[in-house]
């Protein structure tokens, strides 16, 4: 059975033709009721690659090659009309910053009616009874009253619990969560986490959900798609990436992860710079802050070619020479 989303060889560019993509050749793809999470650190592509899936790249971004689908339909093909229908009721996404997103001169039960009214068609009695339930399905306690809020008047957790209630009010089959926690306290993250793996369970519902930090995504993925510099250097389950990462940026990752620095409380950062890594064209783009390039003795392949992404037979790939050395002489 083909994935529900597929993202076929995606890139997009922005300014001068000829300038680096800022997503390269990105392919993935999402099952039906799968939770995969895509990670990497900021500027890697993560949110081009969720806001190619709504259609709404920012002005300037040209897409030159790829294919989306969502349940079969064509999303780079589809009309305005089509997006509006996929985006107002099949597909939702969430942000990072809950409080930006509510409109200041709205009452909360105002804004989590719009969606019920125009997309369900109910009438302004039904959707009000259906925002109190919502909100209340939510976790929010004293549901009347917090309809009545406007969003200053709101913690970031329970906004972020209003944006949730607002994006499952059509019952969508795909959730987009682009950083949902990351302005939220570590407390109240874990409760979001929750509230998003139990309304997962409950709608069997796809999620793509985005971060930079694989101790969040690890109690709630099934699968982990590593992104560095605008291309997938590592795919595998949520298990595999854990536990037998390939690549060394997945390695360095997990070093920087929440869960690692509560364990041993120091905090790692990745040595080296991100920004000029789209502009290498020929070899591998994490080689200048790699920790294994000289020690497998590798400089010369990894200076000259781009590593493709190889698998290993349980279904894991990465984009690595030194792990295809490795694999090569097992
Ligand atoms: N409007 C824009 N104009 C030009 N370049 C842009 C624009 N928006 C994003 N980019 C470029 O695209 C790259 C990828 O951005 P993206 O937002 O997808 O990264 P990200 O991995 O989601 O990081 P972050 O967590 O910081 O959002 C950025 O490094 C930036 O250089």
């Amino acid at each position: 059975m083909p994935d529900q989303l597929e993202i076929d060889n995606l890139t997009v560019s922005f300014g001068a033709e000829g300038a680096p993509p800022v997503l390269d050749g990105v392919s993935l793809g999402v099952a039906k009721g799968e939770v995969l999470a895509i990670v990497g650190e900021s500027g890697s592509g993560k949110s081009m690659t969720a806001m190619s899936v709504m259609k709404l790249l920012p002005r300037g971004a040209r897409m030159k090659a790829g294919g989306i689908r969502f349940d079969g339909v064509d999303i780079l093909g589809a009309d305005e009309r089509t997006m509006n229908r996929i985006r107002g009721d099949r597909v939702s996404m969430l942000f990072q910053q809950p409080k930006r997103m509510l409109d200041p001169t709205a009452t909360v039960g105002r804004q989590v009616a719009e969606p019920l009214r125009r997309y369900a068609g109910l009438s302004r009695h039904k959707a009000a009874d259906r925002v109190i339930e919502l909100l209340s399905d939510v976790g929010i306690a004293e549901p009347e009253r917090r309809a009545k809020a406007y969003a200053h008047q709101l913690s970031g957790g329970i906004a972020q619990r209003v944006m949730i209630a607002m994006a499952l009010a059509g019952e969508p089959e795909l959730l987009i969560a682009d950083e949902p926690t990351t302005a939220l306290d570590v407390t109240v993250e874990v409760q979001v986490l929750r509230l998003i793996a139990t309304k997962r369970a409950e709608l069997g519902m796809s999620v793509l959900f985005i971060s930079h930090d694989l101790g969040v995504v690890s109690s709630l993925a099934d699968r982990i798609a590593v992104m560095y510099a605008g291309r997938i250097v590592e795919v595998g389950t949520t298990d595999q990436i854990l536990r037998q990462p390939q690549h060394p940026y997945t390695r360095s990752l997990i070093k920087c992860a929440t869960l690692a620095r509560e364990l041993d409380g120091s905090l790692f950062v990745i040595p080296g710079d991100v920004s000029s890594a789209r502009s290498i064209t020929k070899g591998c783009r994490f080689m200048p802050r790699c920790p294994v390039v000289e020690e497998a003795h590798l400089h010369d392949s990894c200076d000259a070619e781009e590593p493709p992404l190889s698998g290993c037979a349980n279904g894991q790939v990465s984009r690595c020479w030194a792990t295809i050395e490795t694999r090569r002489s097992a």
